[in-house]
């Protein structure tokens, strides 16, 4: 047993610690008259080295800088930590420029963070040192010093996880970050700009604040998801796309009669994916250059869309820069989409390329060939789903009401657009008056026969429509690369012009 006697007295460590002293003070002595001082250094630094306790923490220094470009894993941590922010932290930063929508939130000097992450805990710092420089660039001899701030953070952990940080935390953190910037992205809308008549013409972006989105957006739940689904497939696959040679671009062919949400659409998509519109009006452009110059501006990211392409390729008579008529050049349907494959396929990447039409009978067999547009997507007139969908928006319904038992029967055989279905549920702000009125236009609709609207000279027959019982349902036109069976379809719609 351990008793106090057996204590070392103080004088006796004393002298202990003084014996020791003086023989590292004479090993020092022999050691600096007998080994040269380099080796010397390299000596005692690995001694001391080999000595030193070991830490079974690992600290990750994370500068904002890598000498030349910014440091993603900084930004990302920068973003993703003011997540993090718990009631132990006392000073934080805060601002908000004109651009952002929400107030963004920042560690201040010194405050730590502890974060988790599959079950293990990560310690976070923030450091920022500041010192003083003088200004190389000031040549008056002033010497006014400039402060600089040099800002990190340290992550700290133990040391078994450093596979798991490498490998799956900070991809974690870039991922969340990324996440985080699409969602406070401002997206735009570029149109052209035909008042440059000097230099051609020109992209002008605008905030794009249309609030469509698919959950506003009333279409057959499975043709909502089958787009969705799409789109996610799409953006996942650069490594795809990359892999078989092909370009990172989709193709969508919208088509249906005005109002069933064709442009909505367009918008649900950018701001689902967070892509800006392109919205390329073929009819203002005049020079097979300009087209050119246009296309090379478009961003990546980014949805080029040429709406009613069946008016658009009746383009413009081609004209030279001072306004002569150029007849030799025509740019035709064929011309223009061959062009964008060869540029996209040269330049650019998560390209989405949208058309649209009223009549898809009337496009150039060009659009429809295999690989040119990726999906069909046909908008159609109002279903009992869609009007359900358009009621809780508008109307803040339940999910049902007792007059939707009789609205359902009505609206399955009579043809009314979603615009117009929308407009009808906005003229009143009681629910139960607006039902009411609703039934009695679905009422009158039927009677009067008025199975259509009449958007052009082909206002189809309803006594046809009902005899072949053609209101084709949303989600039939949809195909994915399947042009043979699109192909056909078309046909059989030409046959029944069921819109
Ligand atoms: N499917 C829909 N879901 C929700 N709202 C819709 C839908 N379709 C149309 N609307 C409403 O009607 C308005 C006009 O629709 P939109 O411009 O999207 O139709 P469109 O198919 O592009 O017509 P057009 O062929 O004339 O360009 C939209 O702003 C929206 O309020
Ligand atoms: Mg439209």
């Amino acid at each position: 047993m351990f008793s106090p006697r057996d204590m070392p007295s103080p004088s006796s460590i004393f002298s202990a610690y003084a014996s020791m002293t003086a023989s590292i003070m004479l090993l020092r002595s022999m050691a600096n008259e007998l080994i040269p001082h380099p080796i010397r250094g390299y000596l005692f630094n690995t001694f001391r080295y080999l000595i030193r306790p070991r830490s079974p923490t690992l600290t990750l220094i994370i500068e904002e800088s890598t000498g030349i470009a910014r440091n993603q894993v900084y930004d990302a941590a920068e973003a993703y930590l003011s997540t993090r922010v718990s009631p132990e932290n006392e000073r934080l930063k805060i601002s908000k420029s004109p651009k952002e929508k929400k107030l963004t939130i920042r560690l201040e000097k010194g405050e730590k963070v502890v974060d988790s992450f599959n079950g293990a805990f990560f310690k976070w710092r923030f450091i920022c040192a500041e010192s003083e420089k003088n200004n190389p660039n000031d040549h008056t001899n002033s010497n006014i010093s400039v402060r600089s701030e040099k800002r990190s953070f340290e992550l700290s952990f133990p040391k078994k996880h450093k596979e798991m940080v490498l490998d799956c935390y900070l991809p974690f953190i870039l991922e969340k970050a990324k996440e985080m910037k699409d969602e406070e992205r401002v997206l735009k809308m570029h149109t052209l700009n035909t008042s440059y008549c000097f230099s051609g013409v020109k992209w002008d972006s605008i905030n794009l604040e249309h609030p469509s989105t698919f959950e506003t957006l009333a279409m057959e739940p499975d043709l909502k998801n089958a787009v969705i689904e799409d789109l996610d497939r799409f953006v996942k696959r650069r490594e795809f796309y990359k892999r078989v040679g092909r370009a990172w671009k989709r193709g969508y062919l919208l088509y249906g009669p005005p109002g069933t949400g064709k442009s909505s659409l367009i918008a649900a998509m950018a701001n689902y994916l967070k892509f800006d519109i392109f919205d390329l009006q073929l009819g203002n452009i005049v020079r097979d250059s300009d087209l050119r110059k246009l296309l090379l501006a478009t961003a990546n990211r980014s949805i080029l869309v040429i709406e009613d392409i069946d008016c658009s390729v009746d383009l413009p008579e081609r004209r030279h820069g001072d306004g002569r008529k150029q007849t030799d050049v025509q740019l035709t349907l064929s011309g223009l989409l061959n062009f964008i494959d060869g540029l996209w396929s040269s330049c650019g990447d998560e390209r989405i390329i949208i058309f649209t039409t009223n009549h898809k009978e009337r496009l150039d067999p060009a659009l429809l060939r295999p690989g040119r547009m990726d999906m069909h997507i046909h908008m159609s007139y109002c279903s009992y789903q869609g009007f359900k969908l358009l009621a809780s928006n508008y109307l803040e319904t339940p999910s049902e009401h007792p007059l939707f038992r009789e609205i359902e029967g009505l609206i399955e055989d009579i043809q009314i657009t979603p615009a117009q279905v929308a407009e009808e549920l906005m003229k009143n702000e009681d629910a139960e008056a607006t039902l009411e009125a609703f039934v009695k236009l679905l009422k009158r609709k039927k009677m009067e026969g008025d199975v259509c609207e009449n958007y052009g000279p082909e206002k189809p027959q309803p006594s046809k429509r009902r005899k072949v019982g053609c209101k084709q349902k949303p989600g039939v036109g949809i195909t994915k690369s399947n042009i043979g069976v699109t192909q056909r379809r078309t046909r059989r719609m030409r046959r029944e012009r069921s819109f």
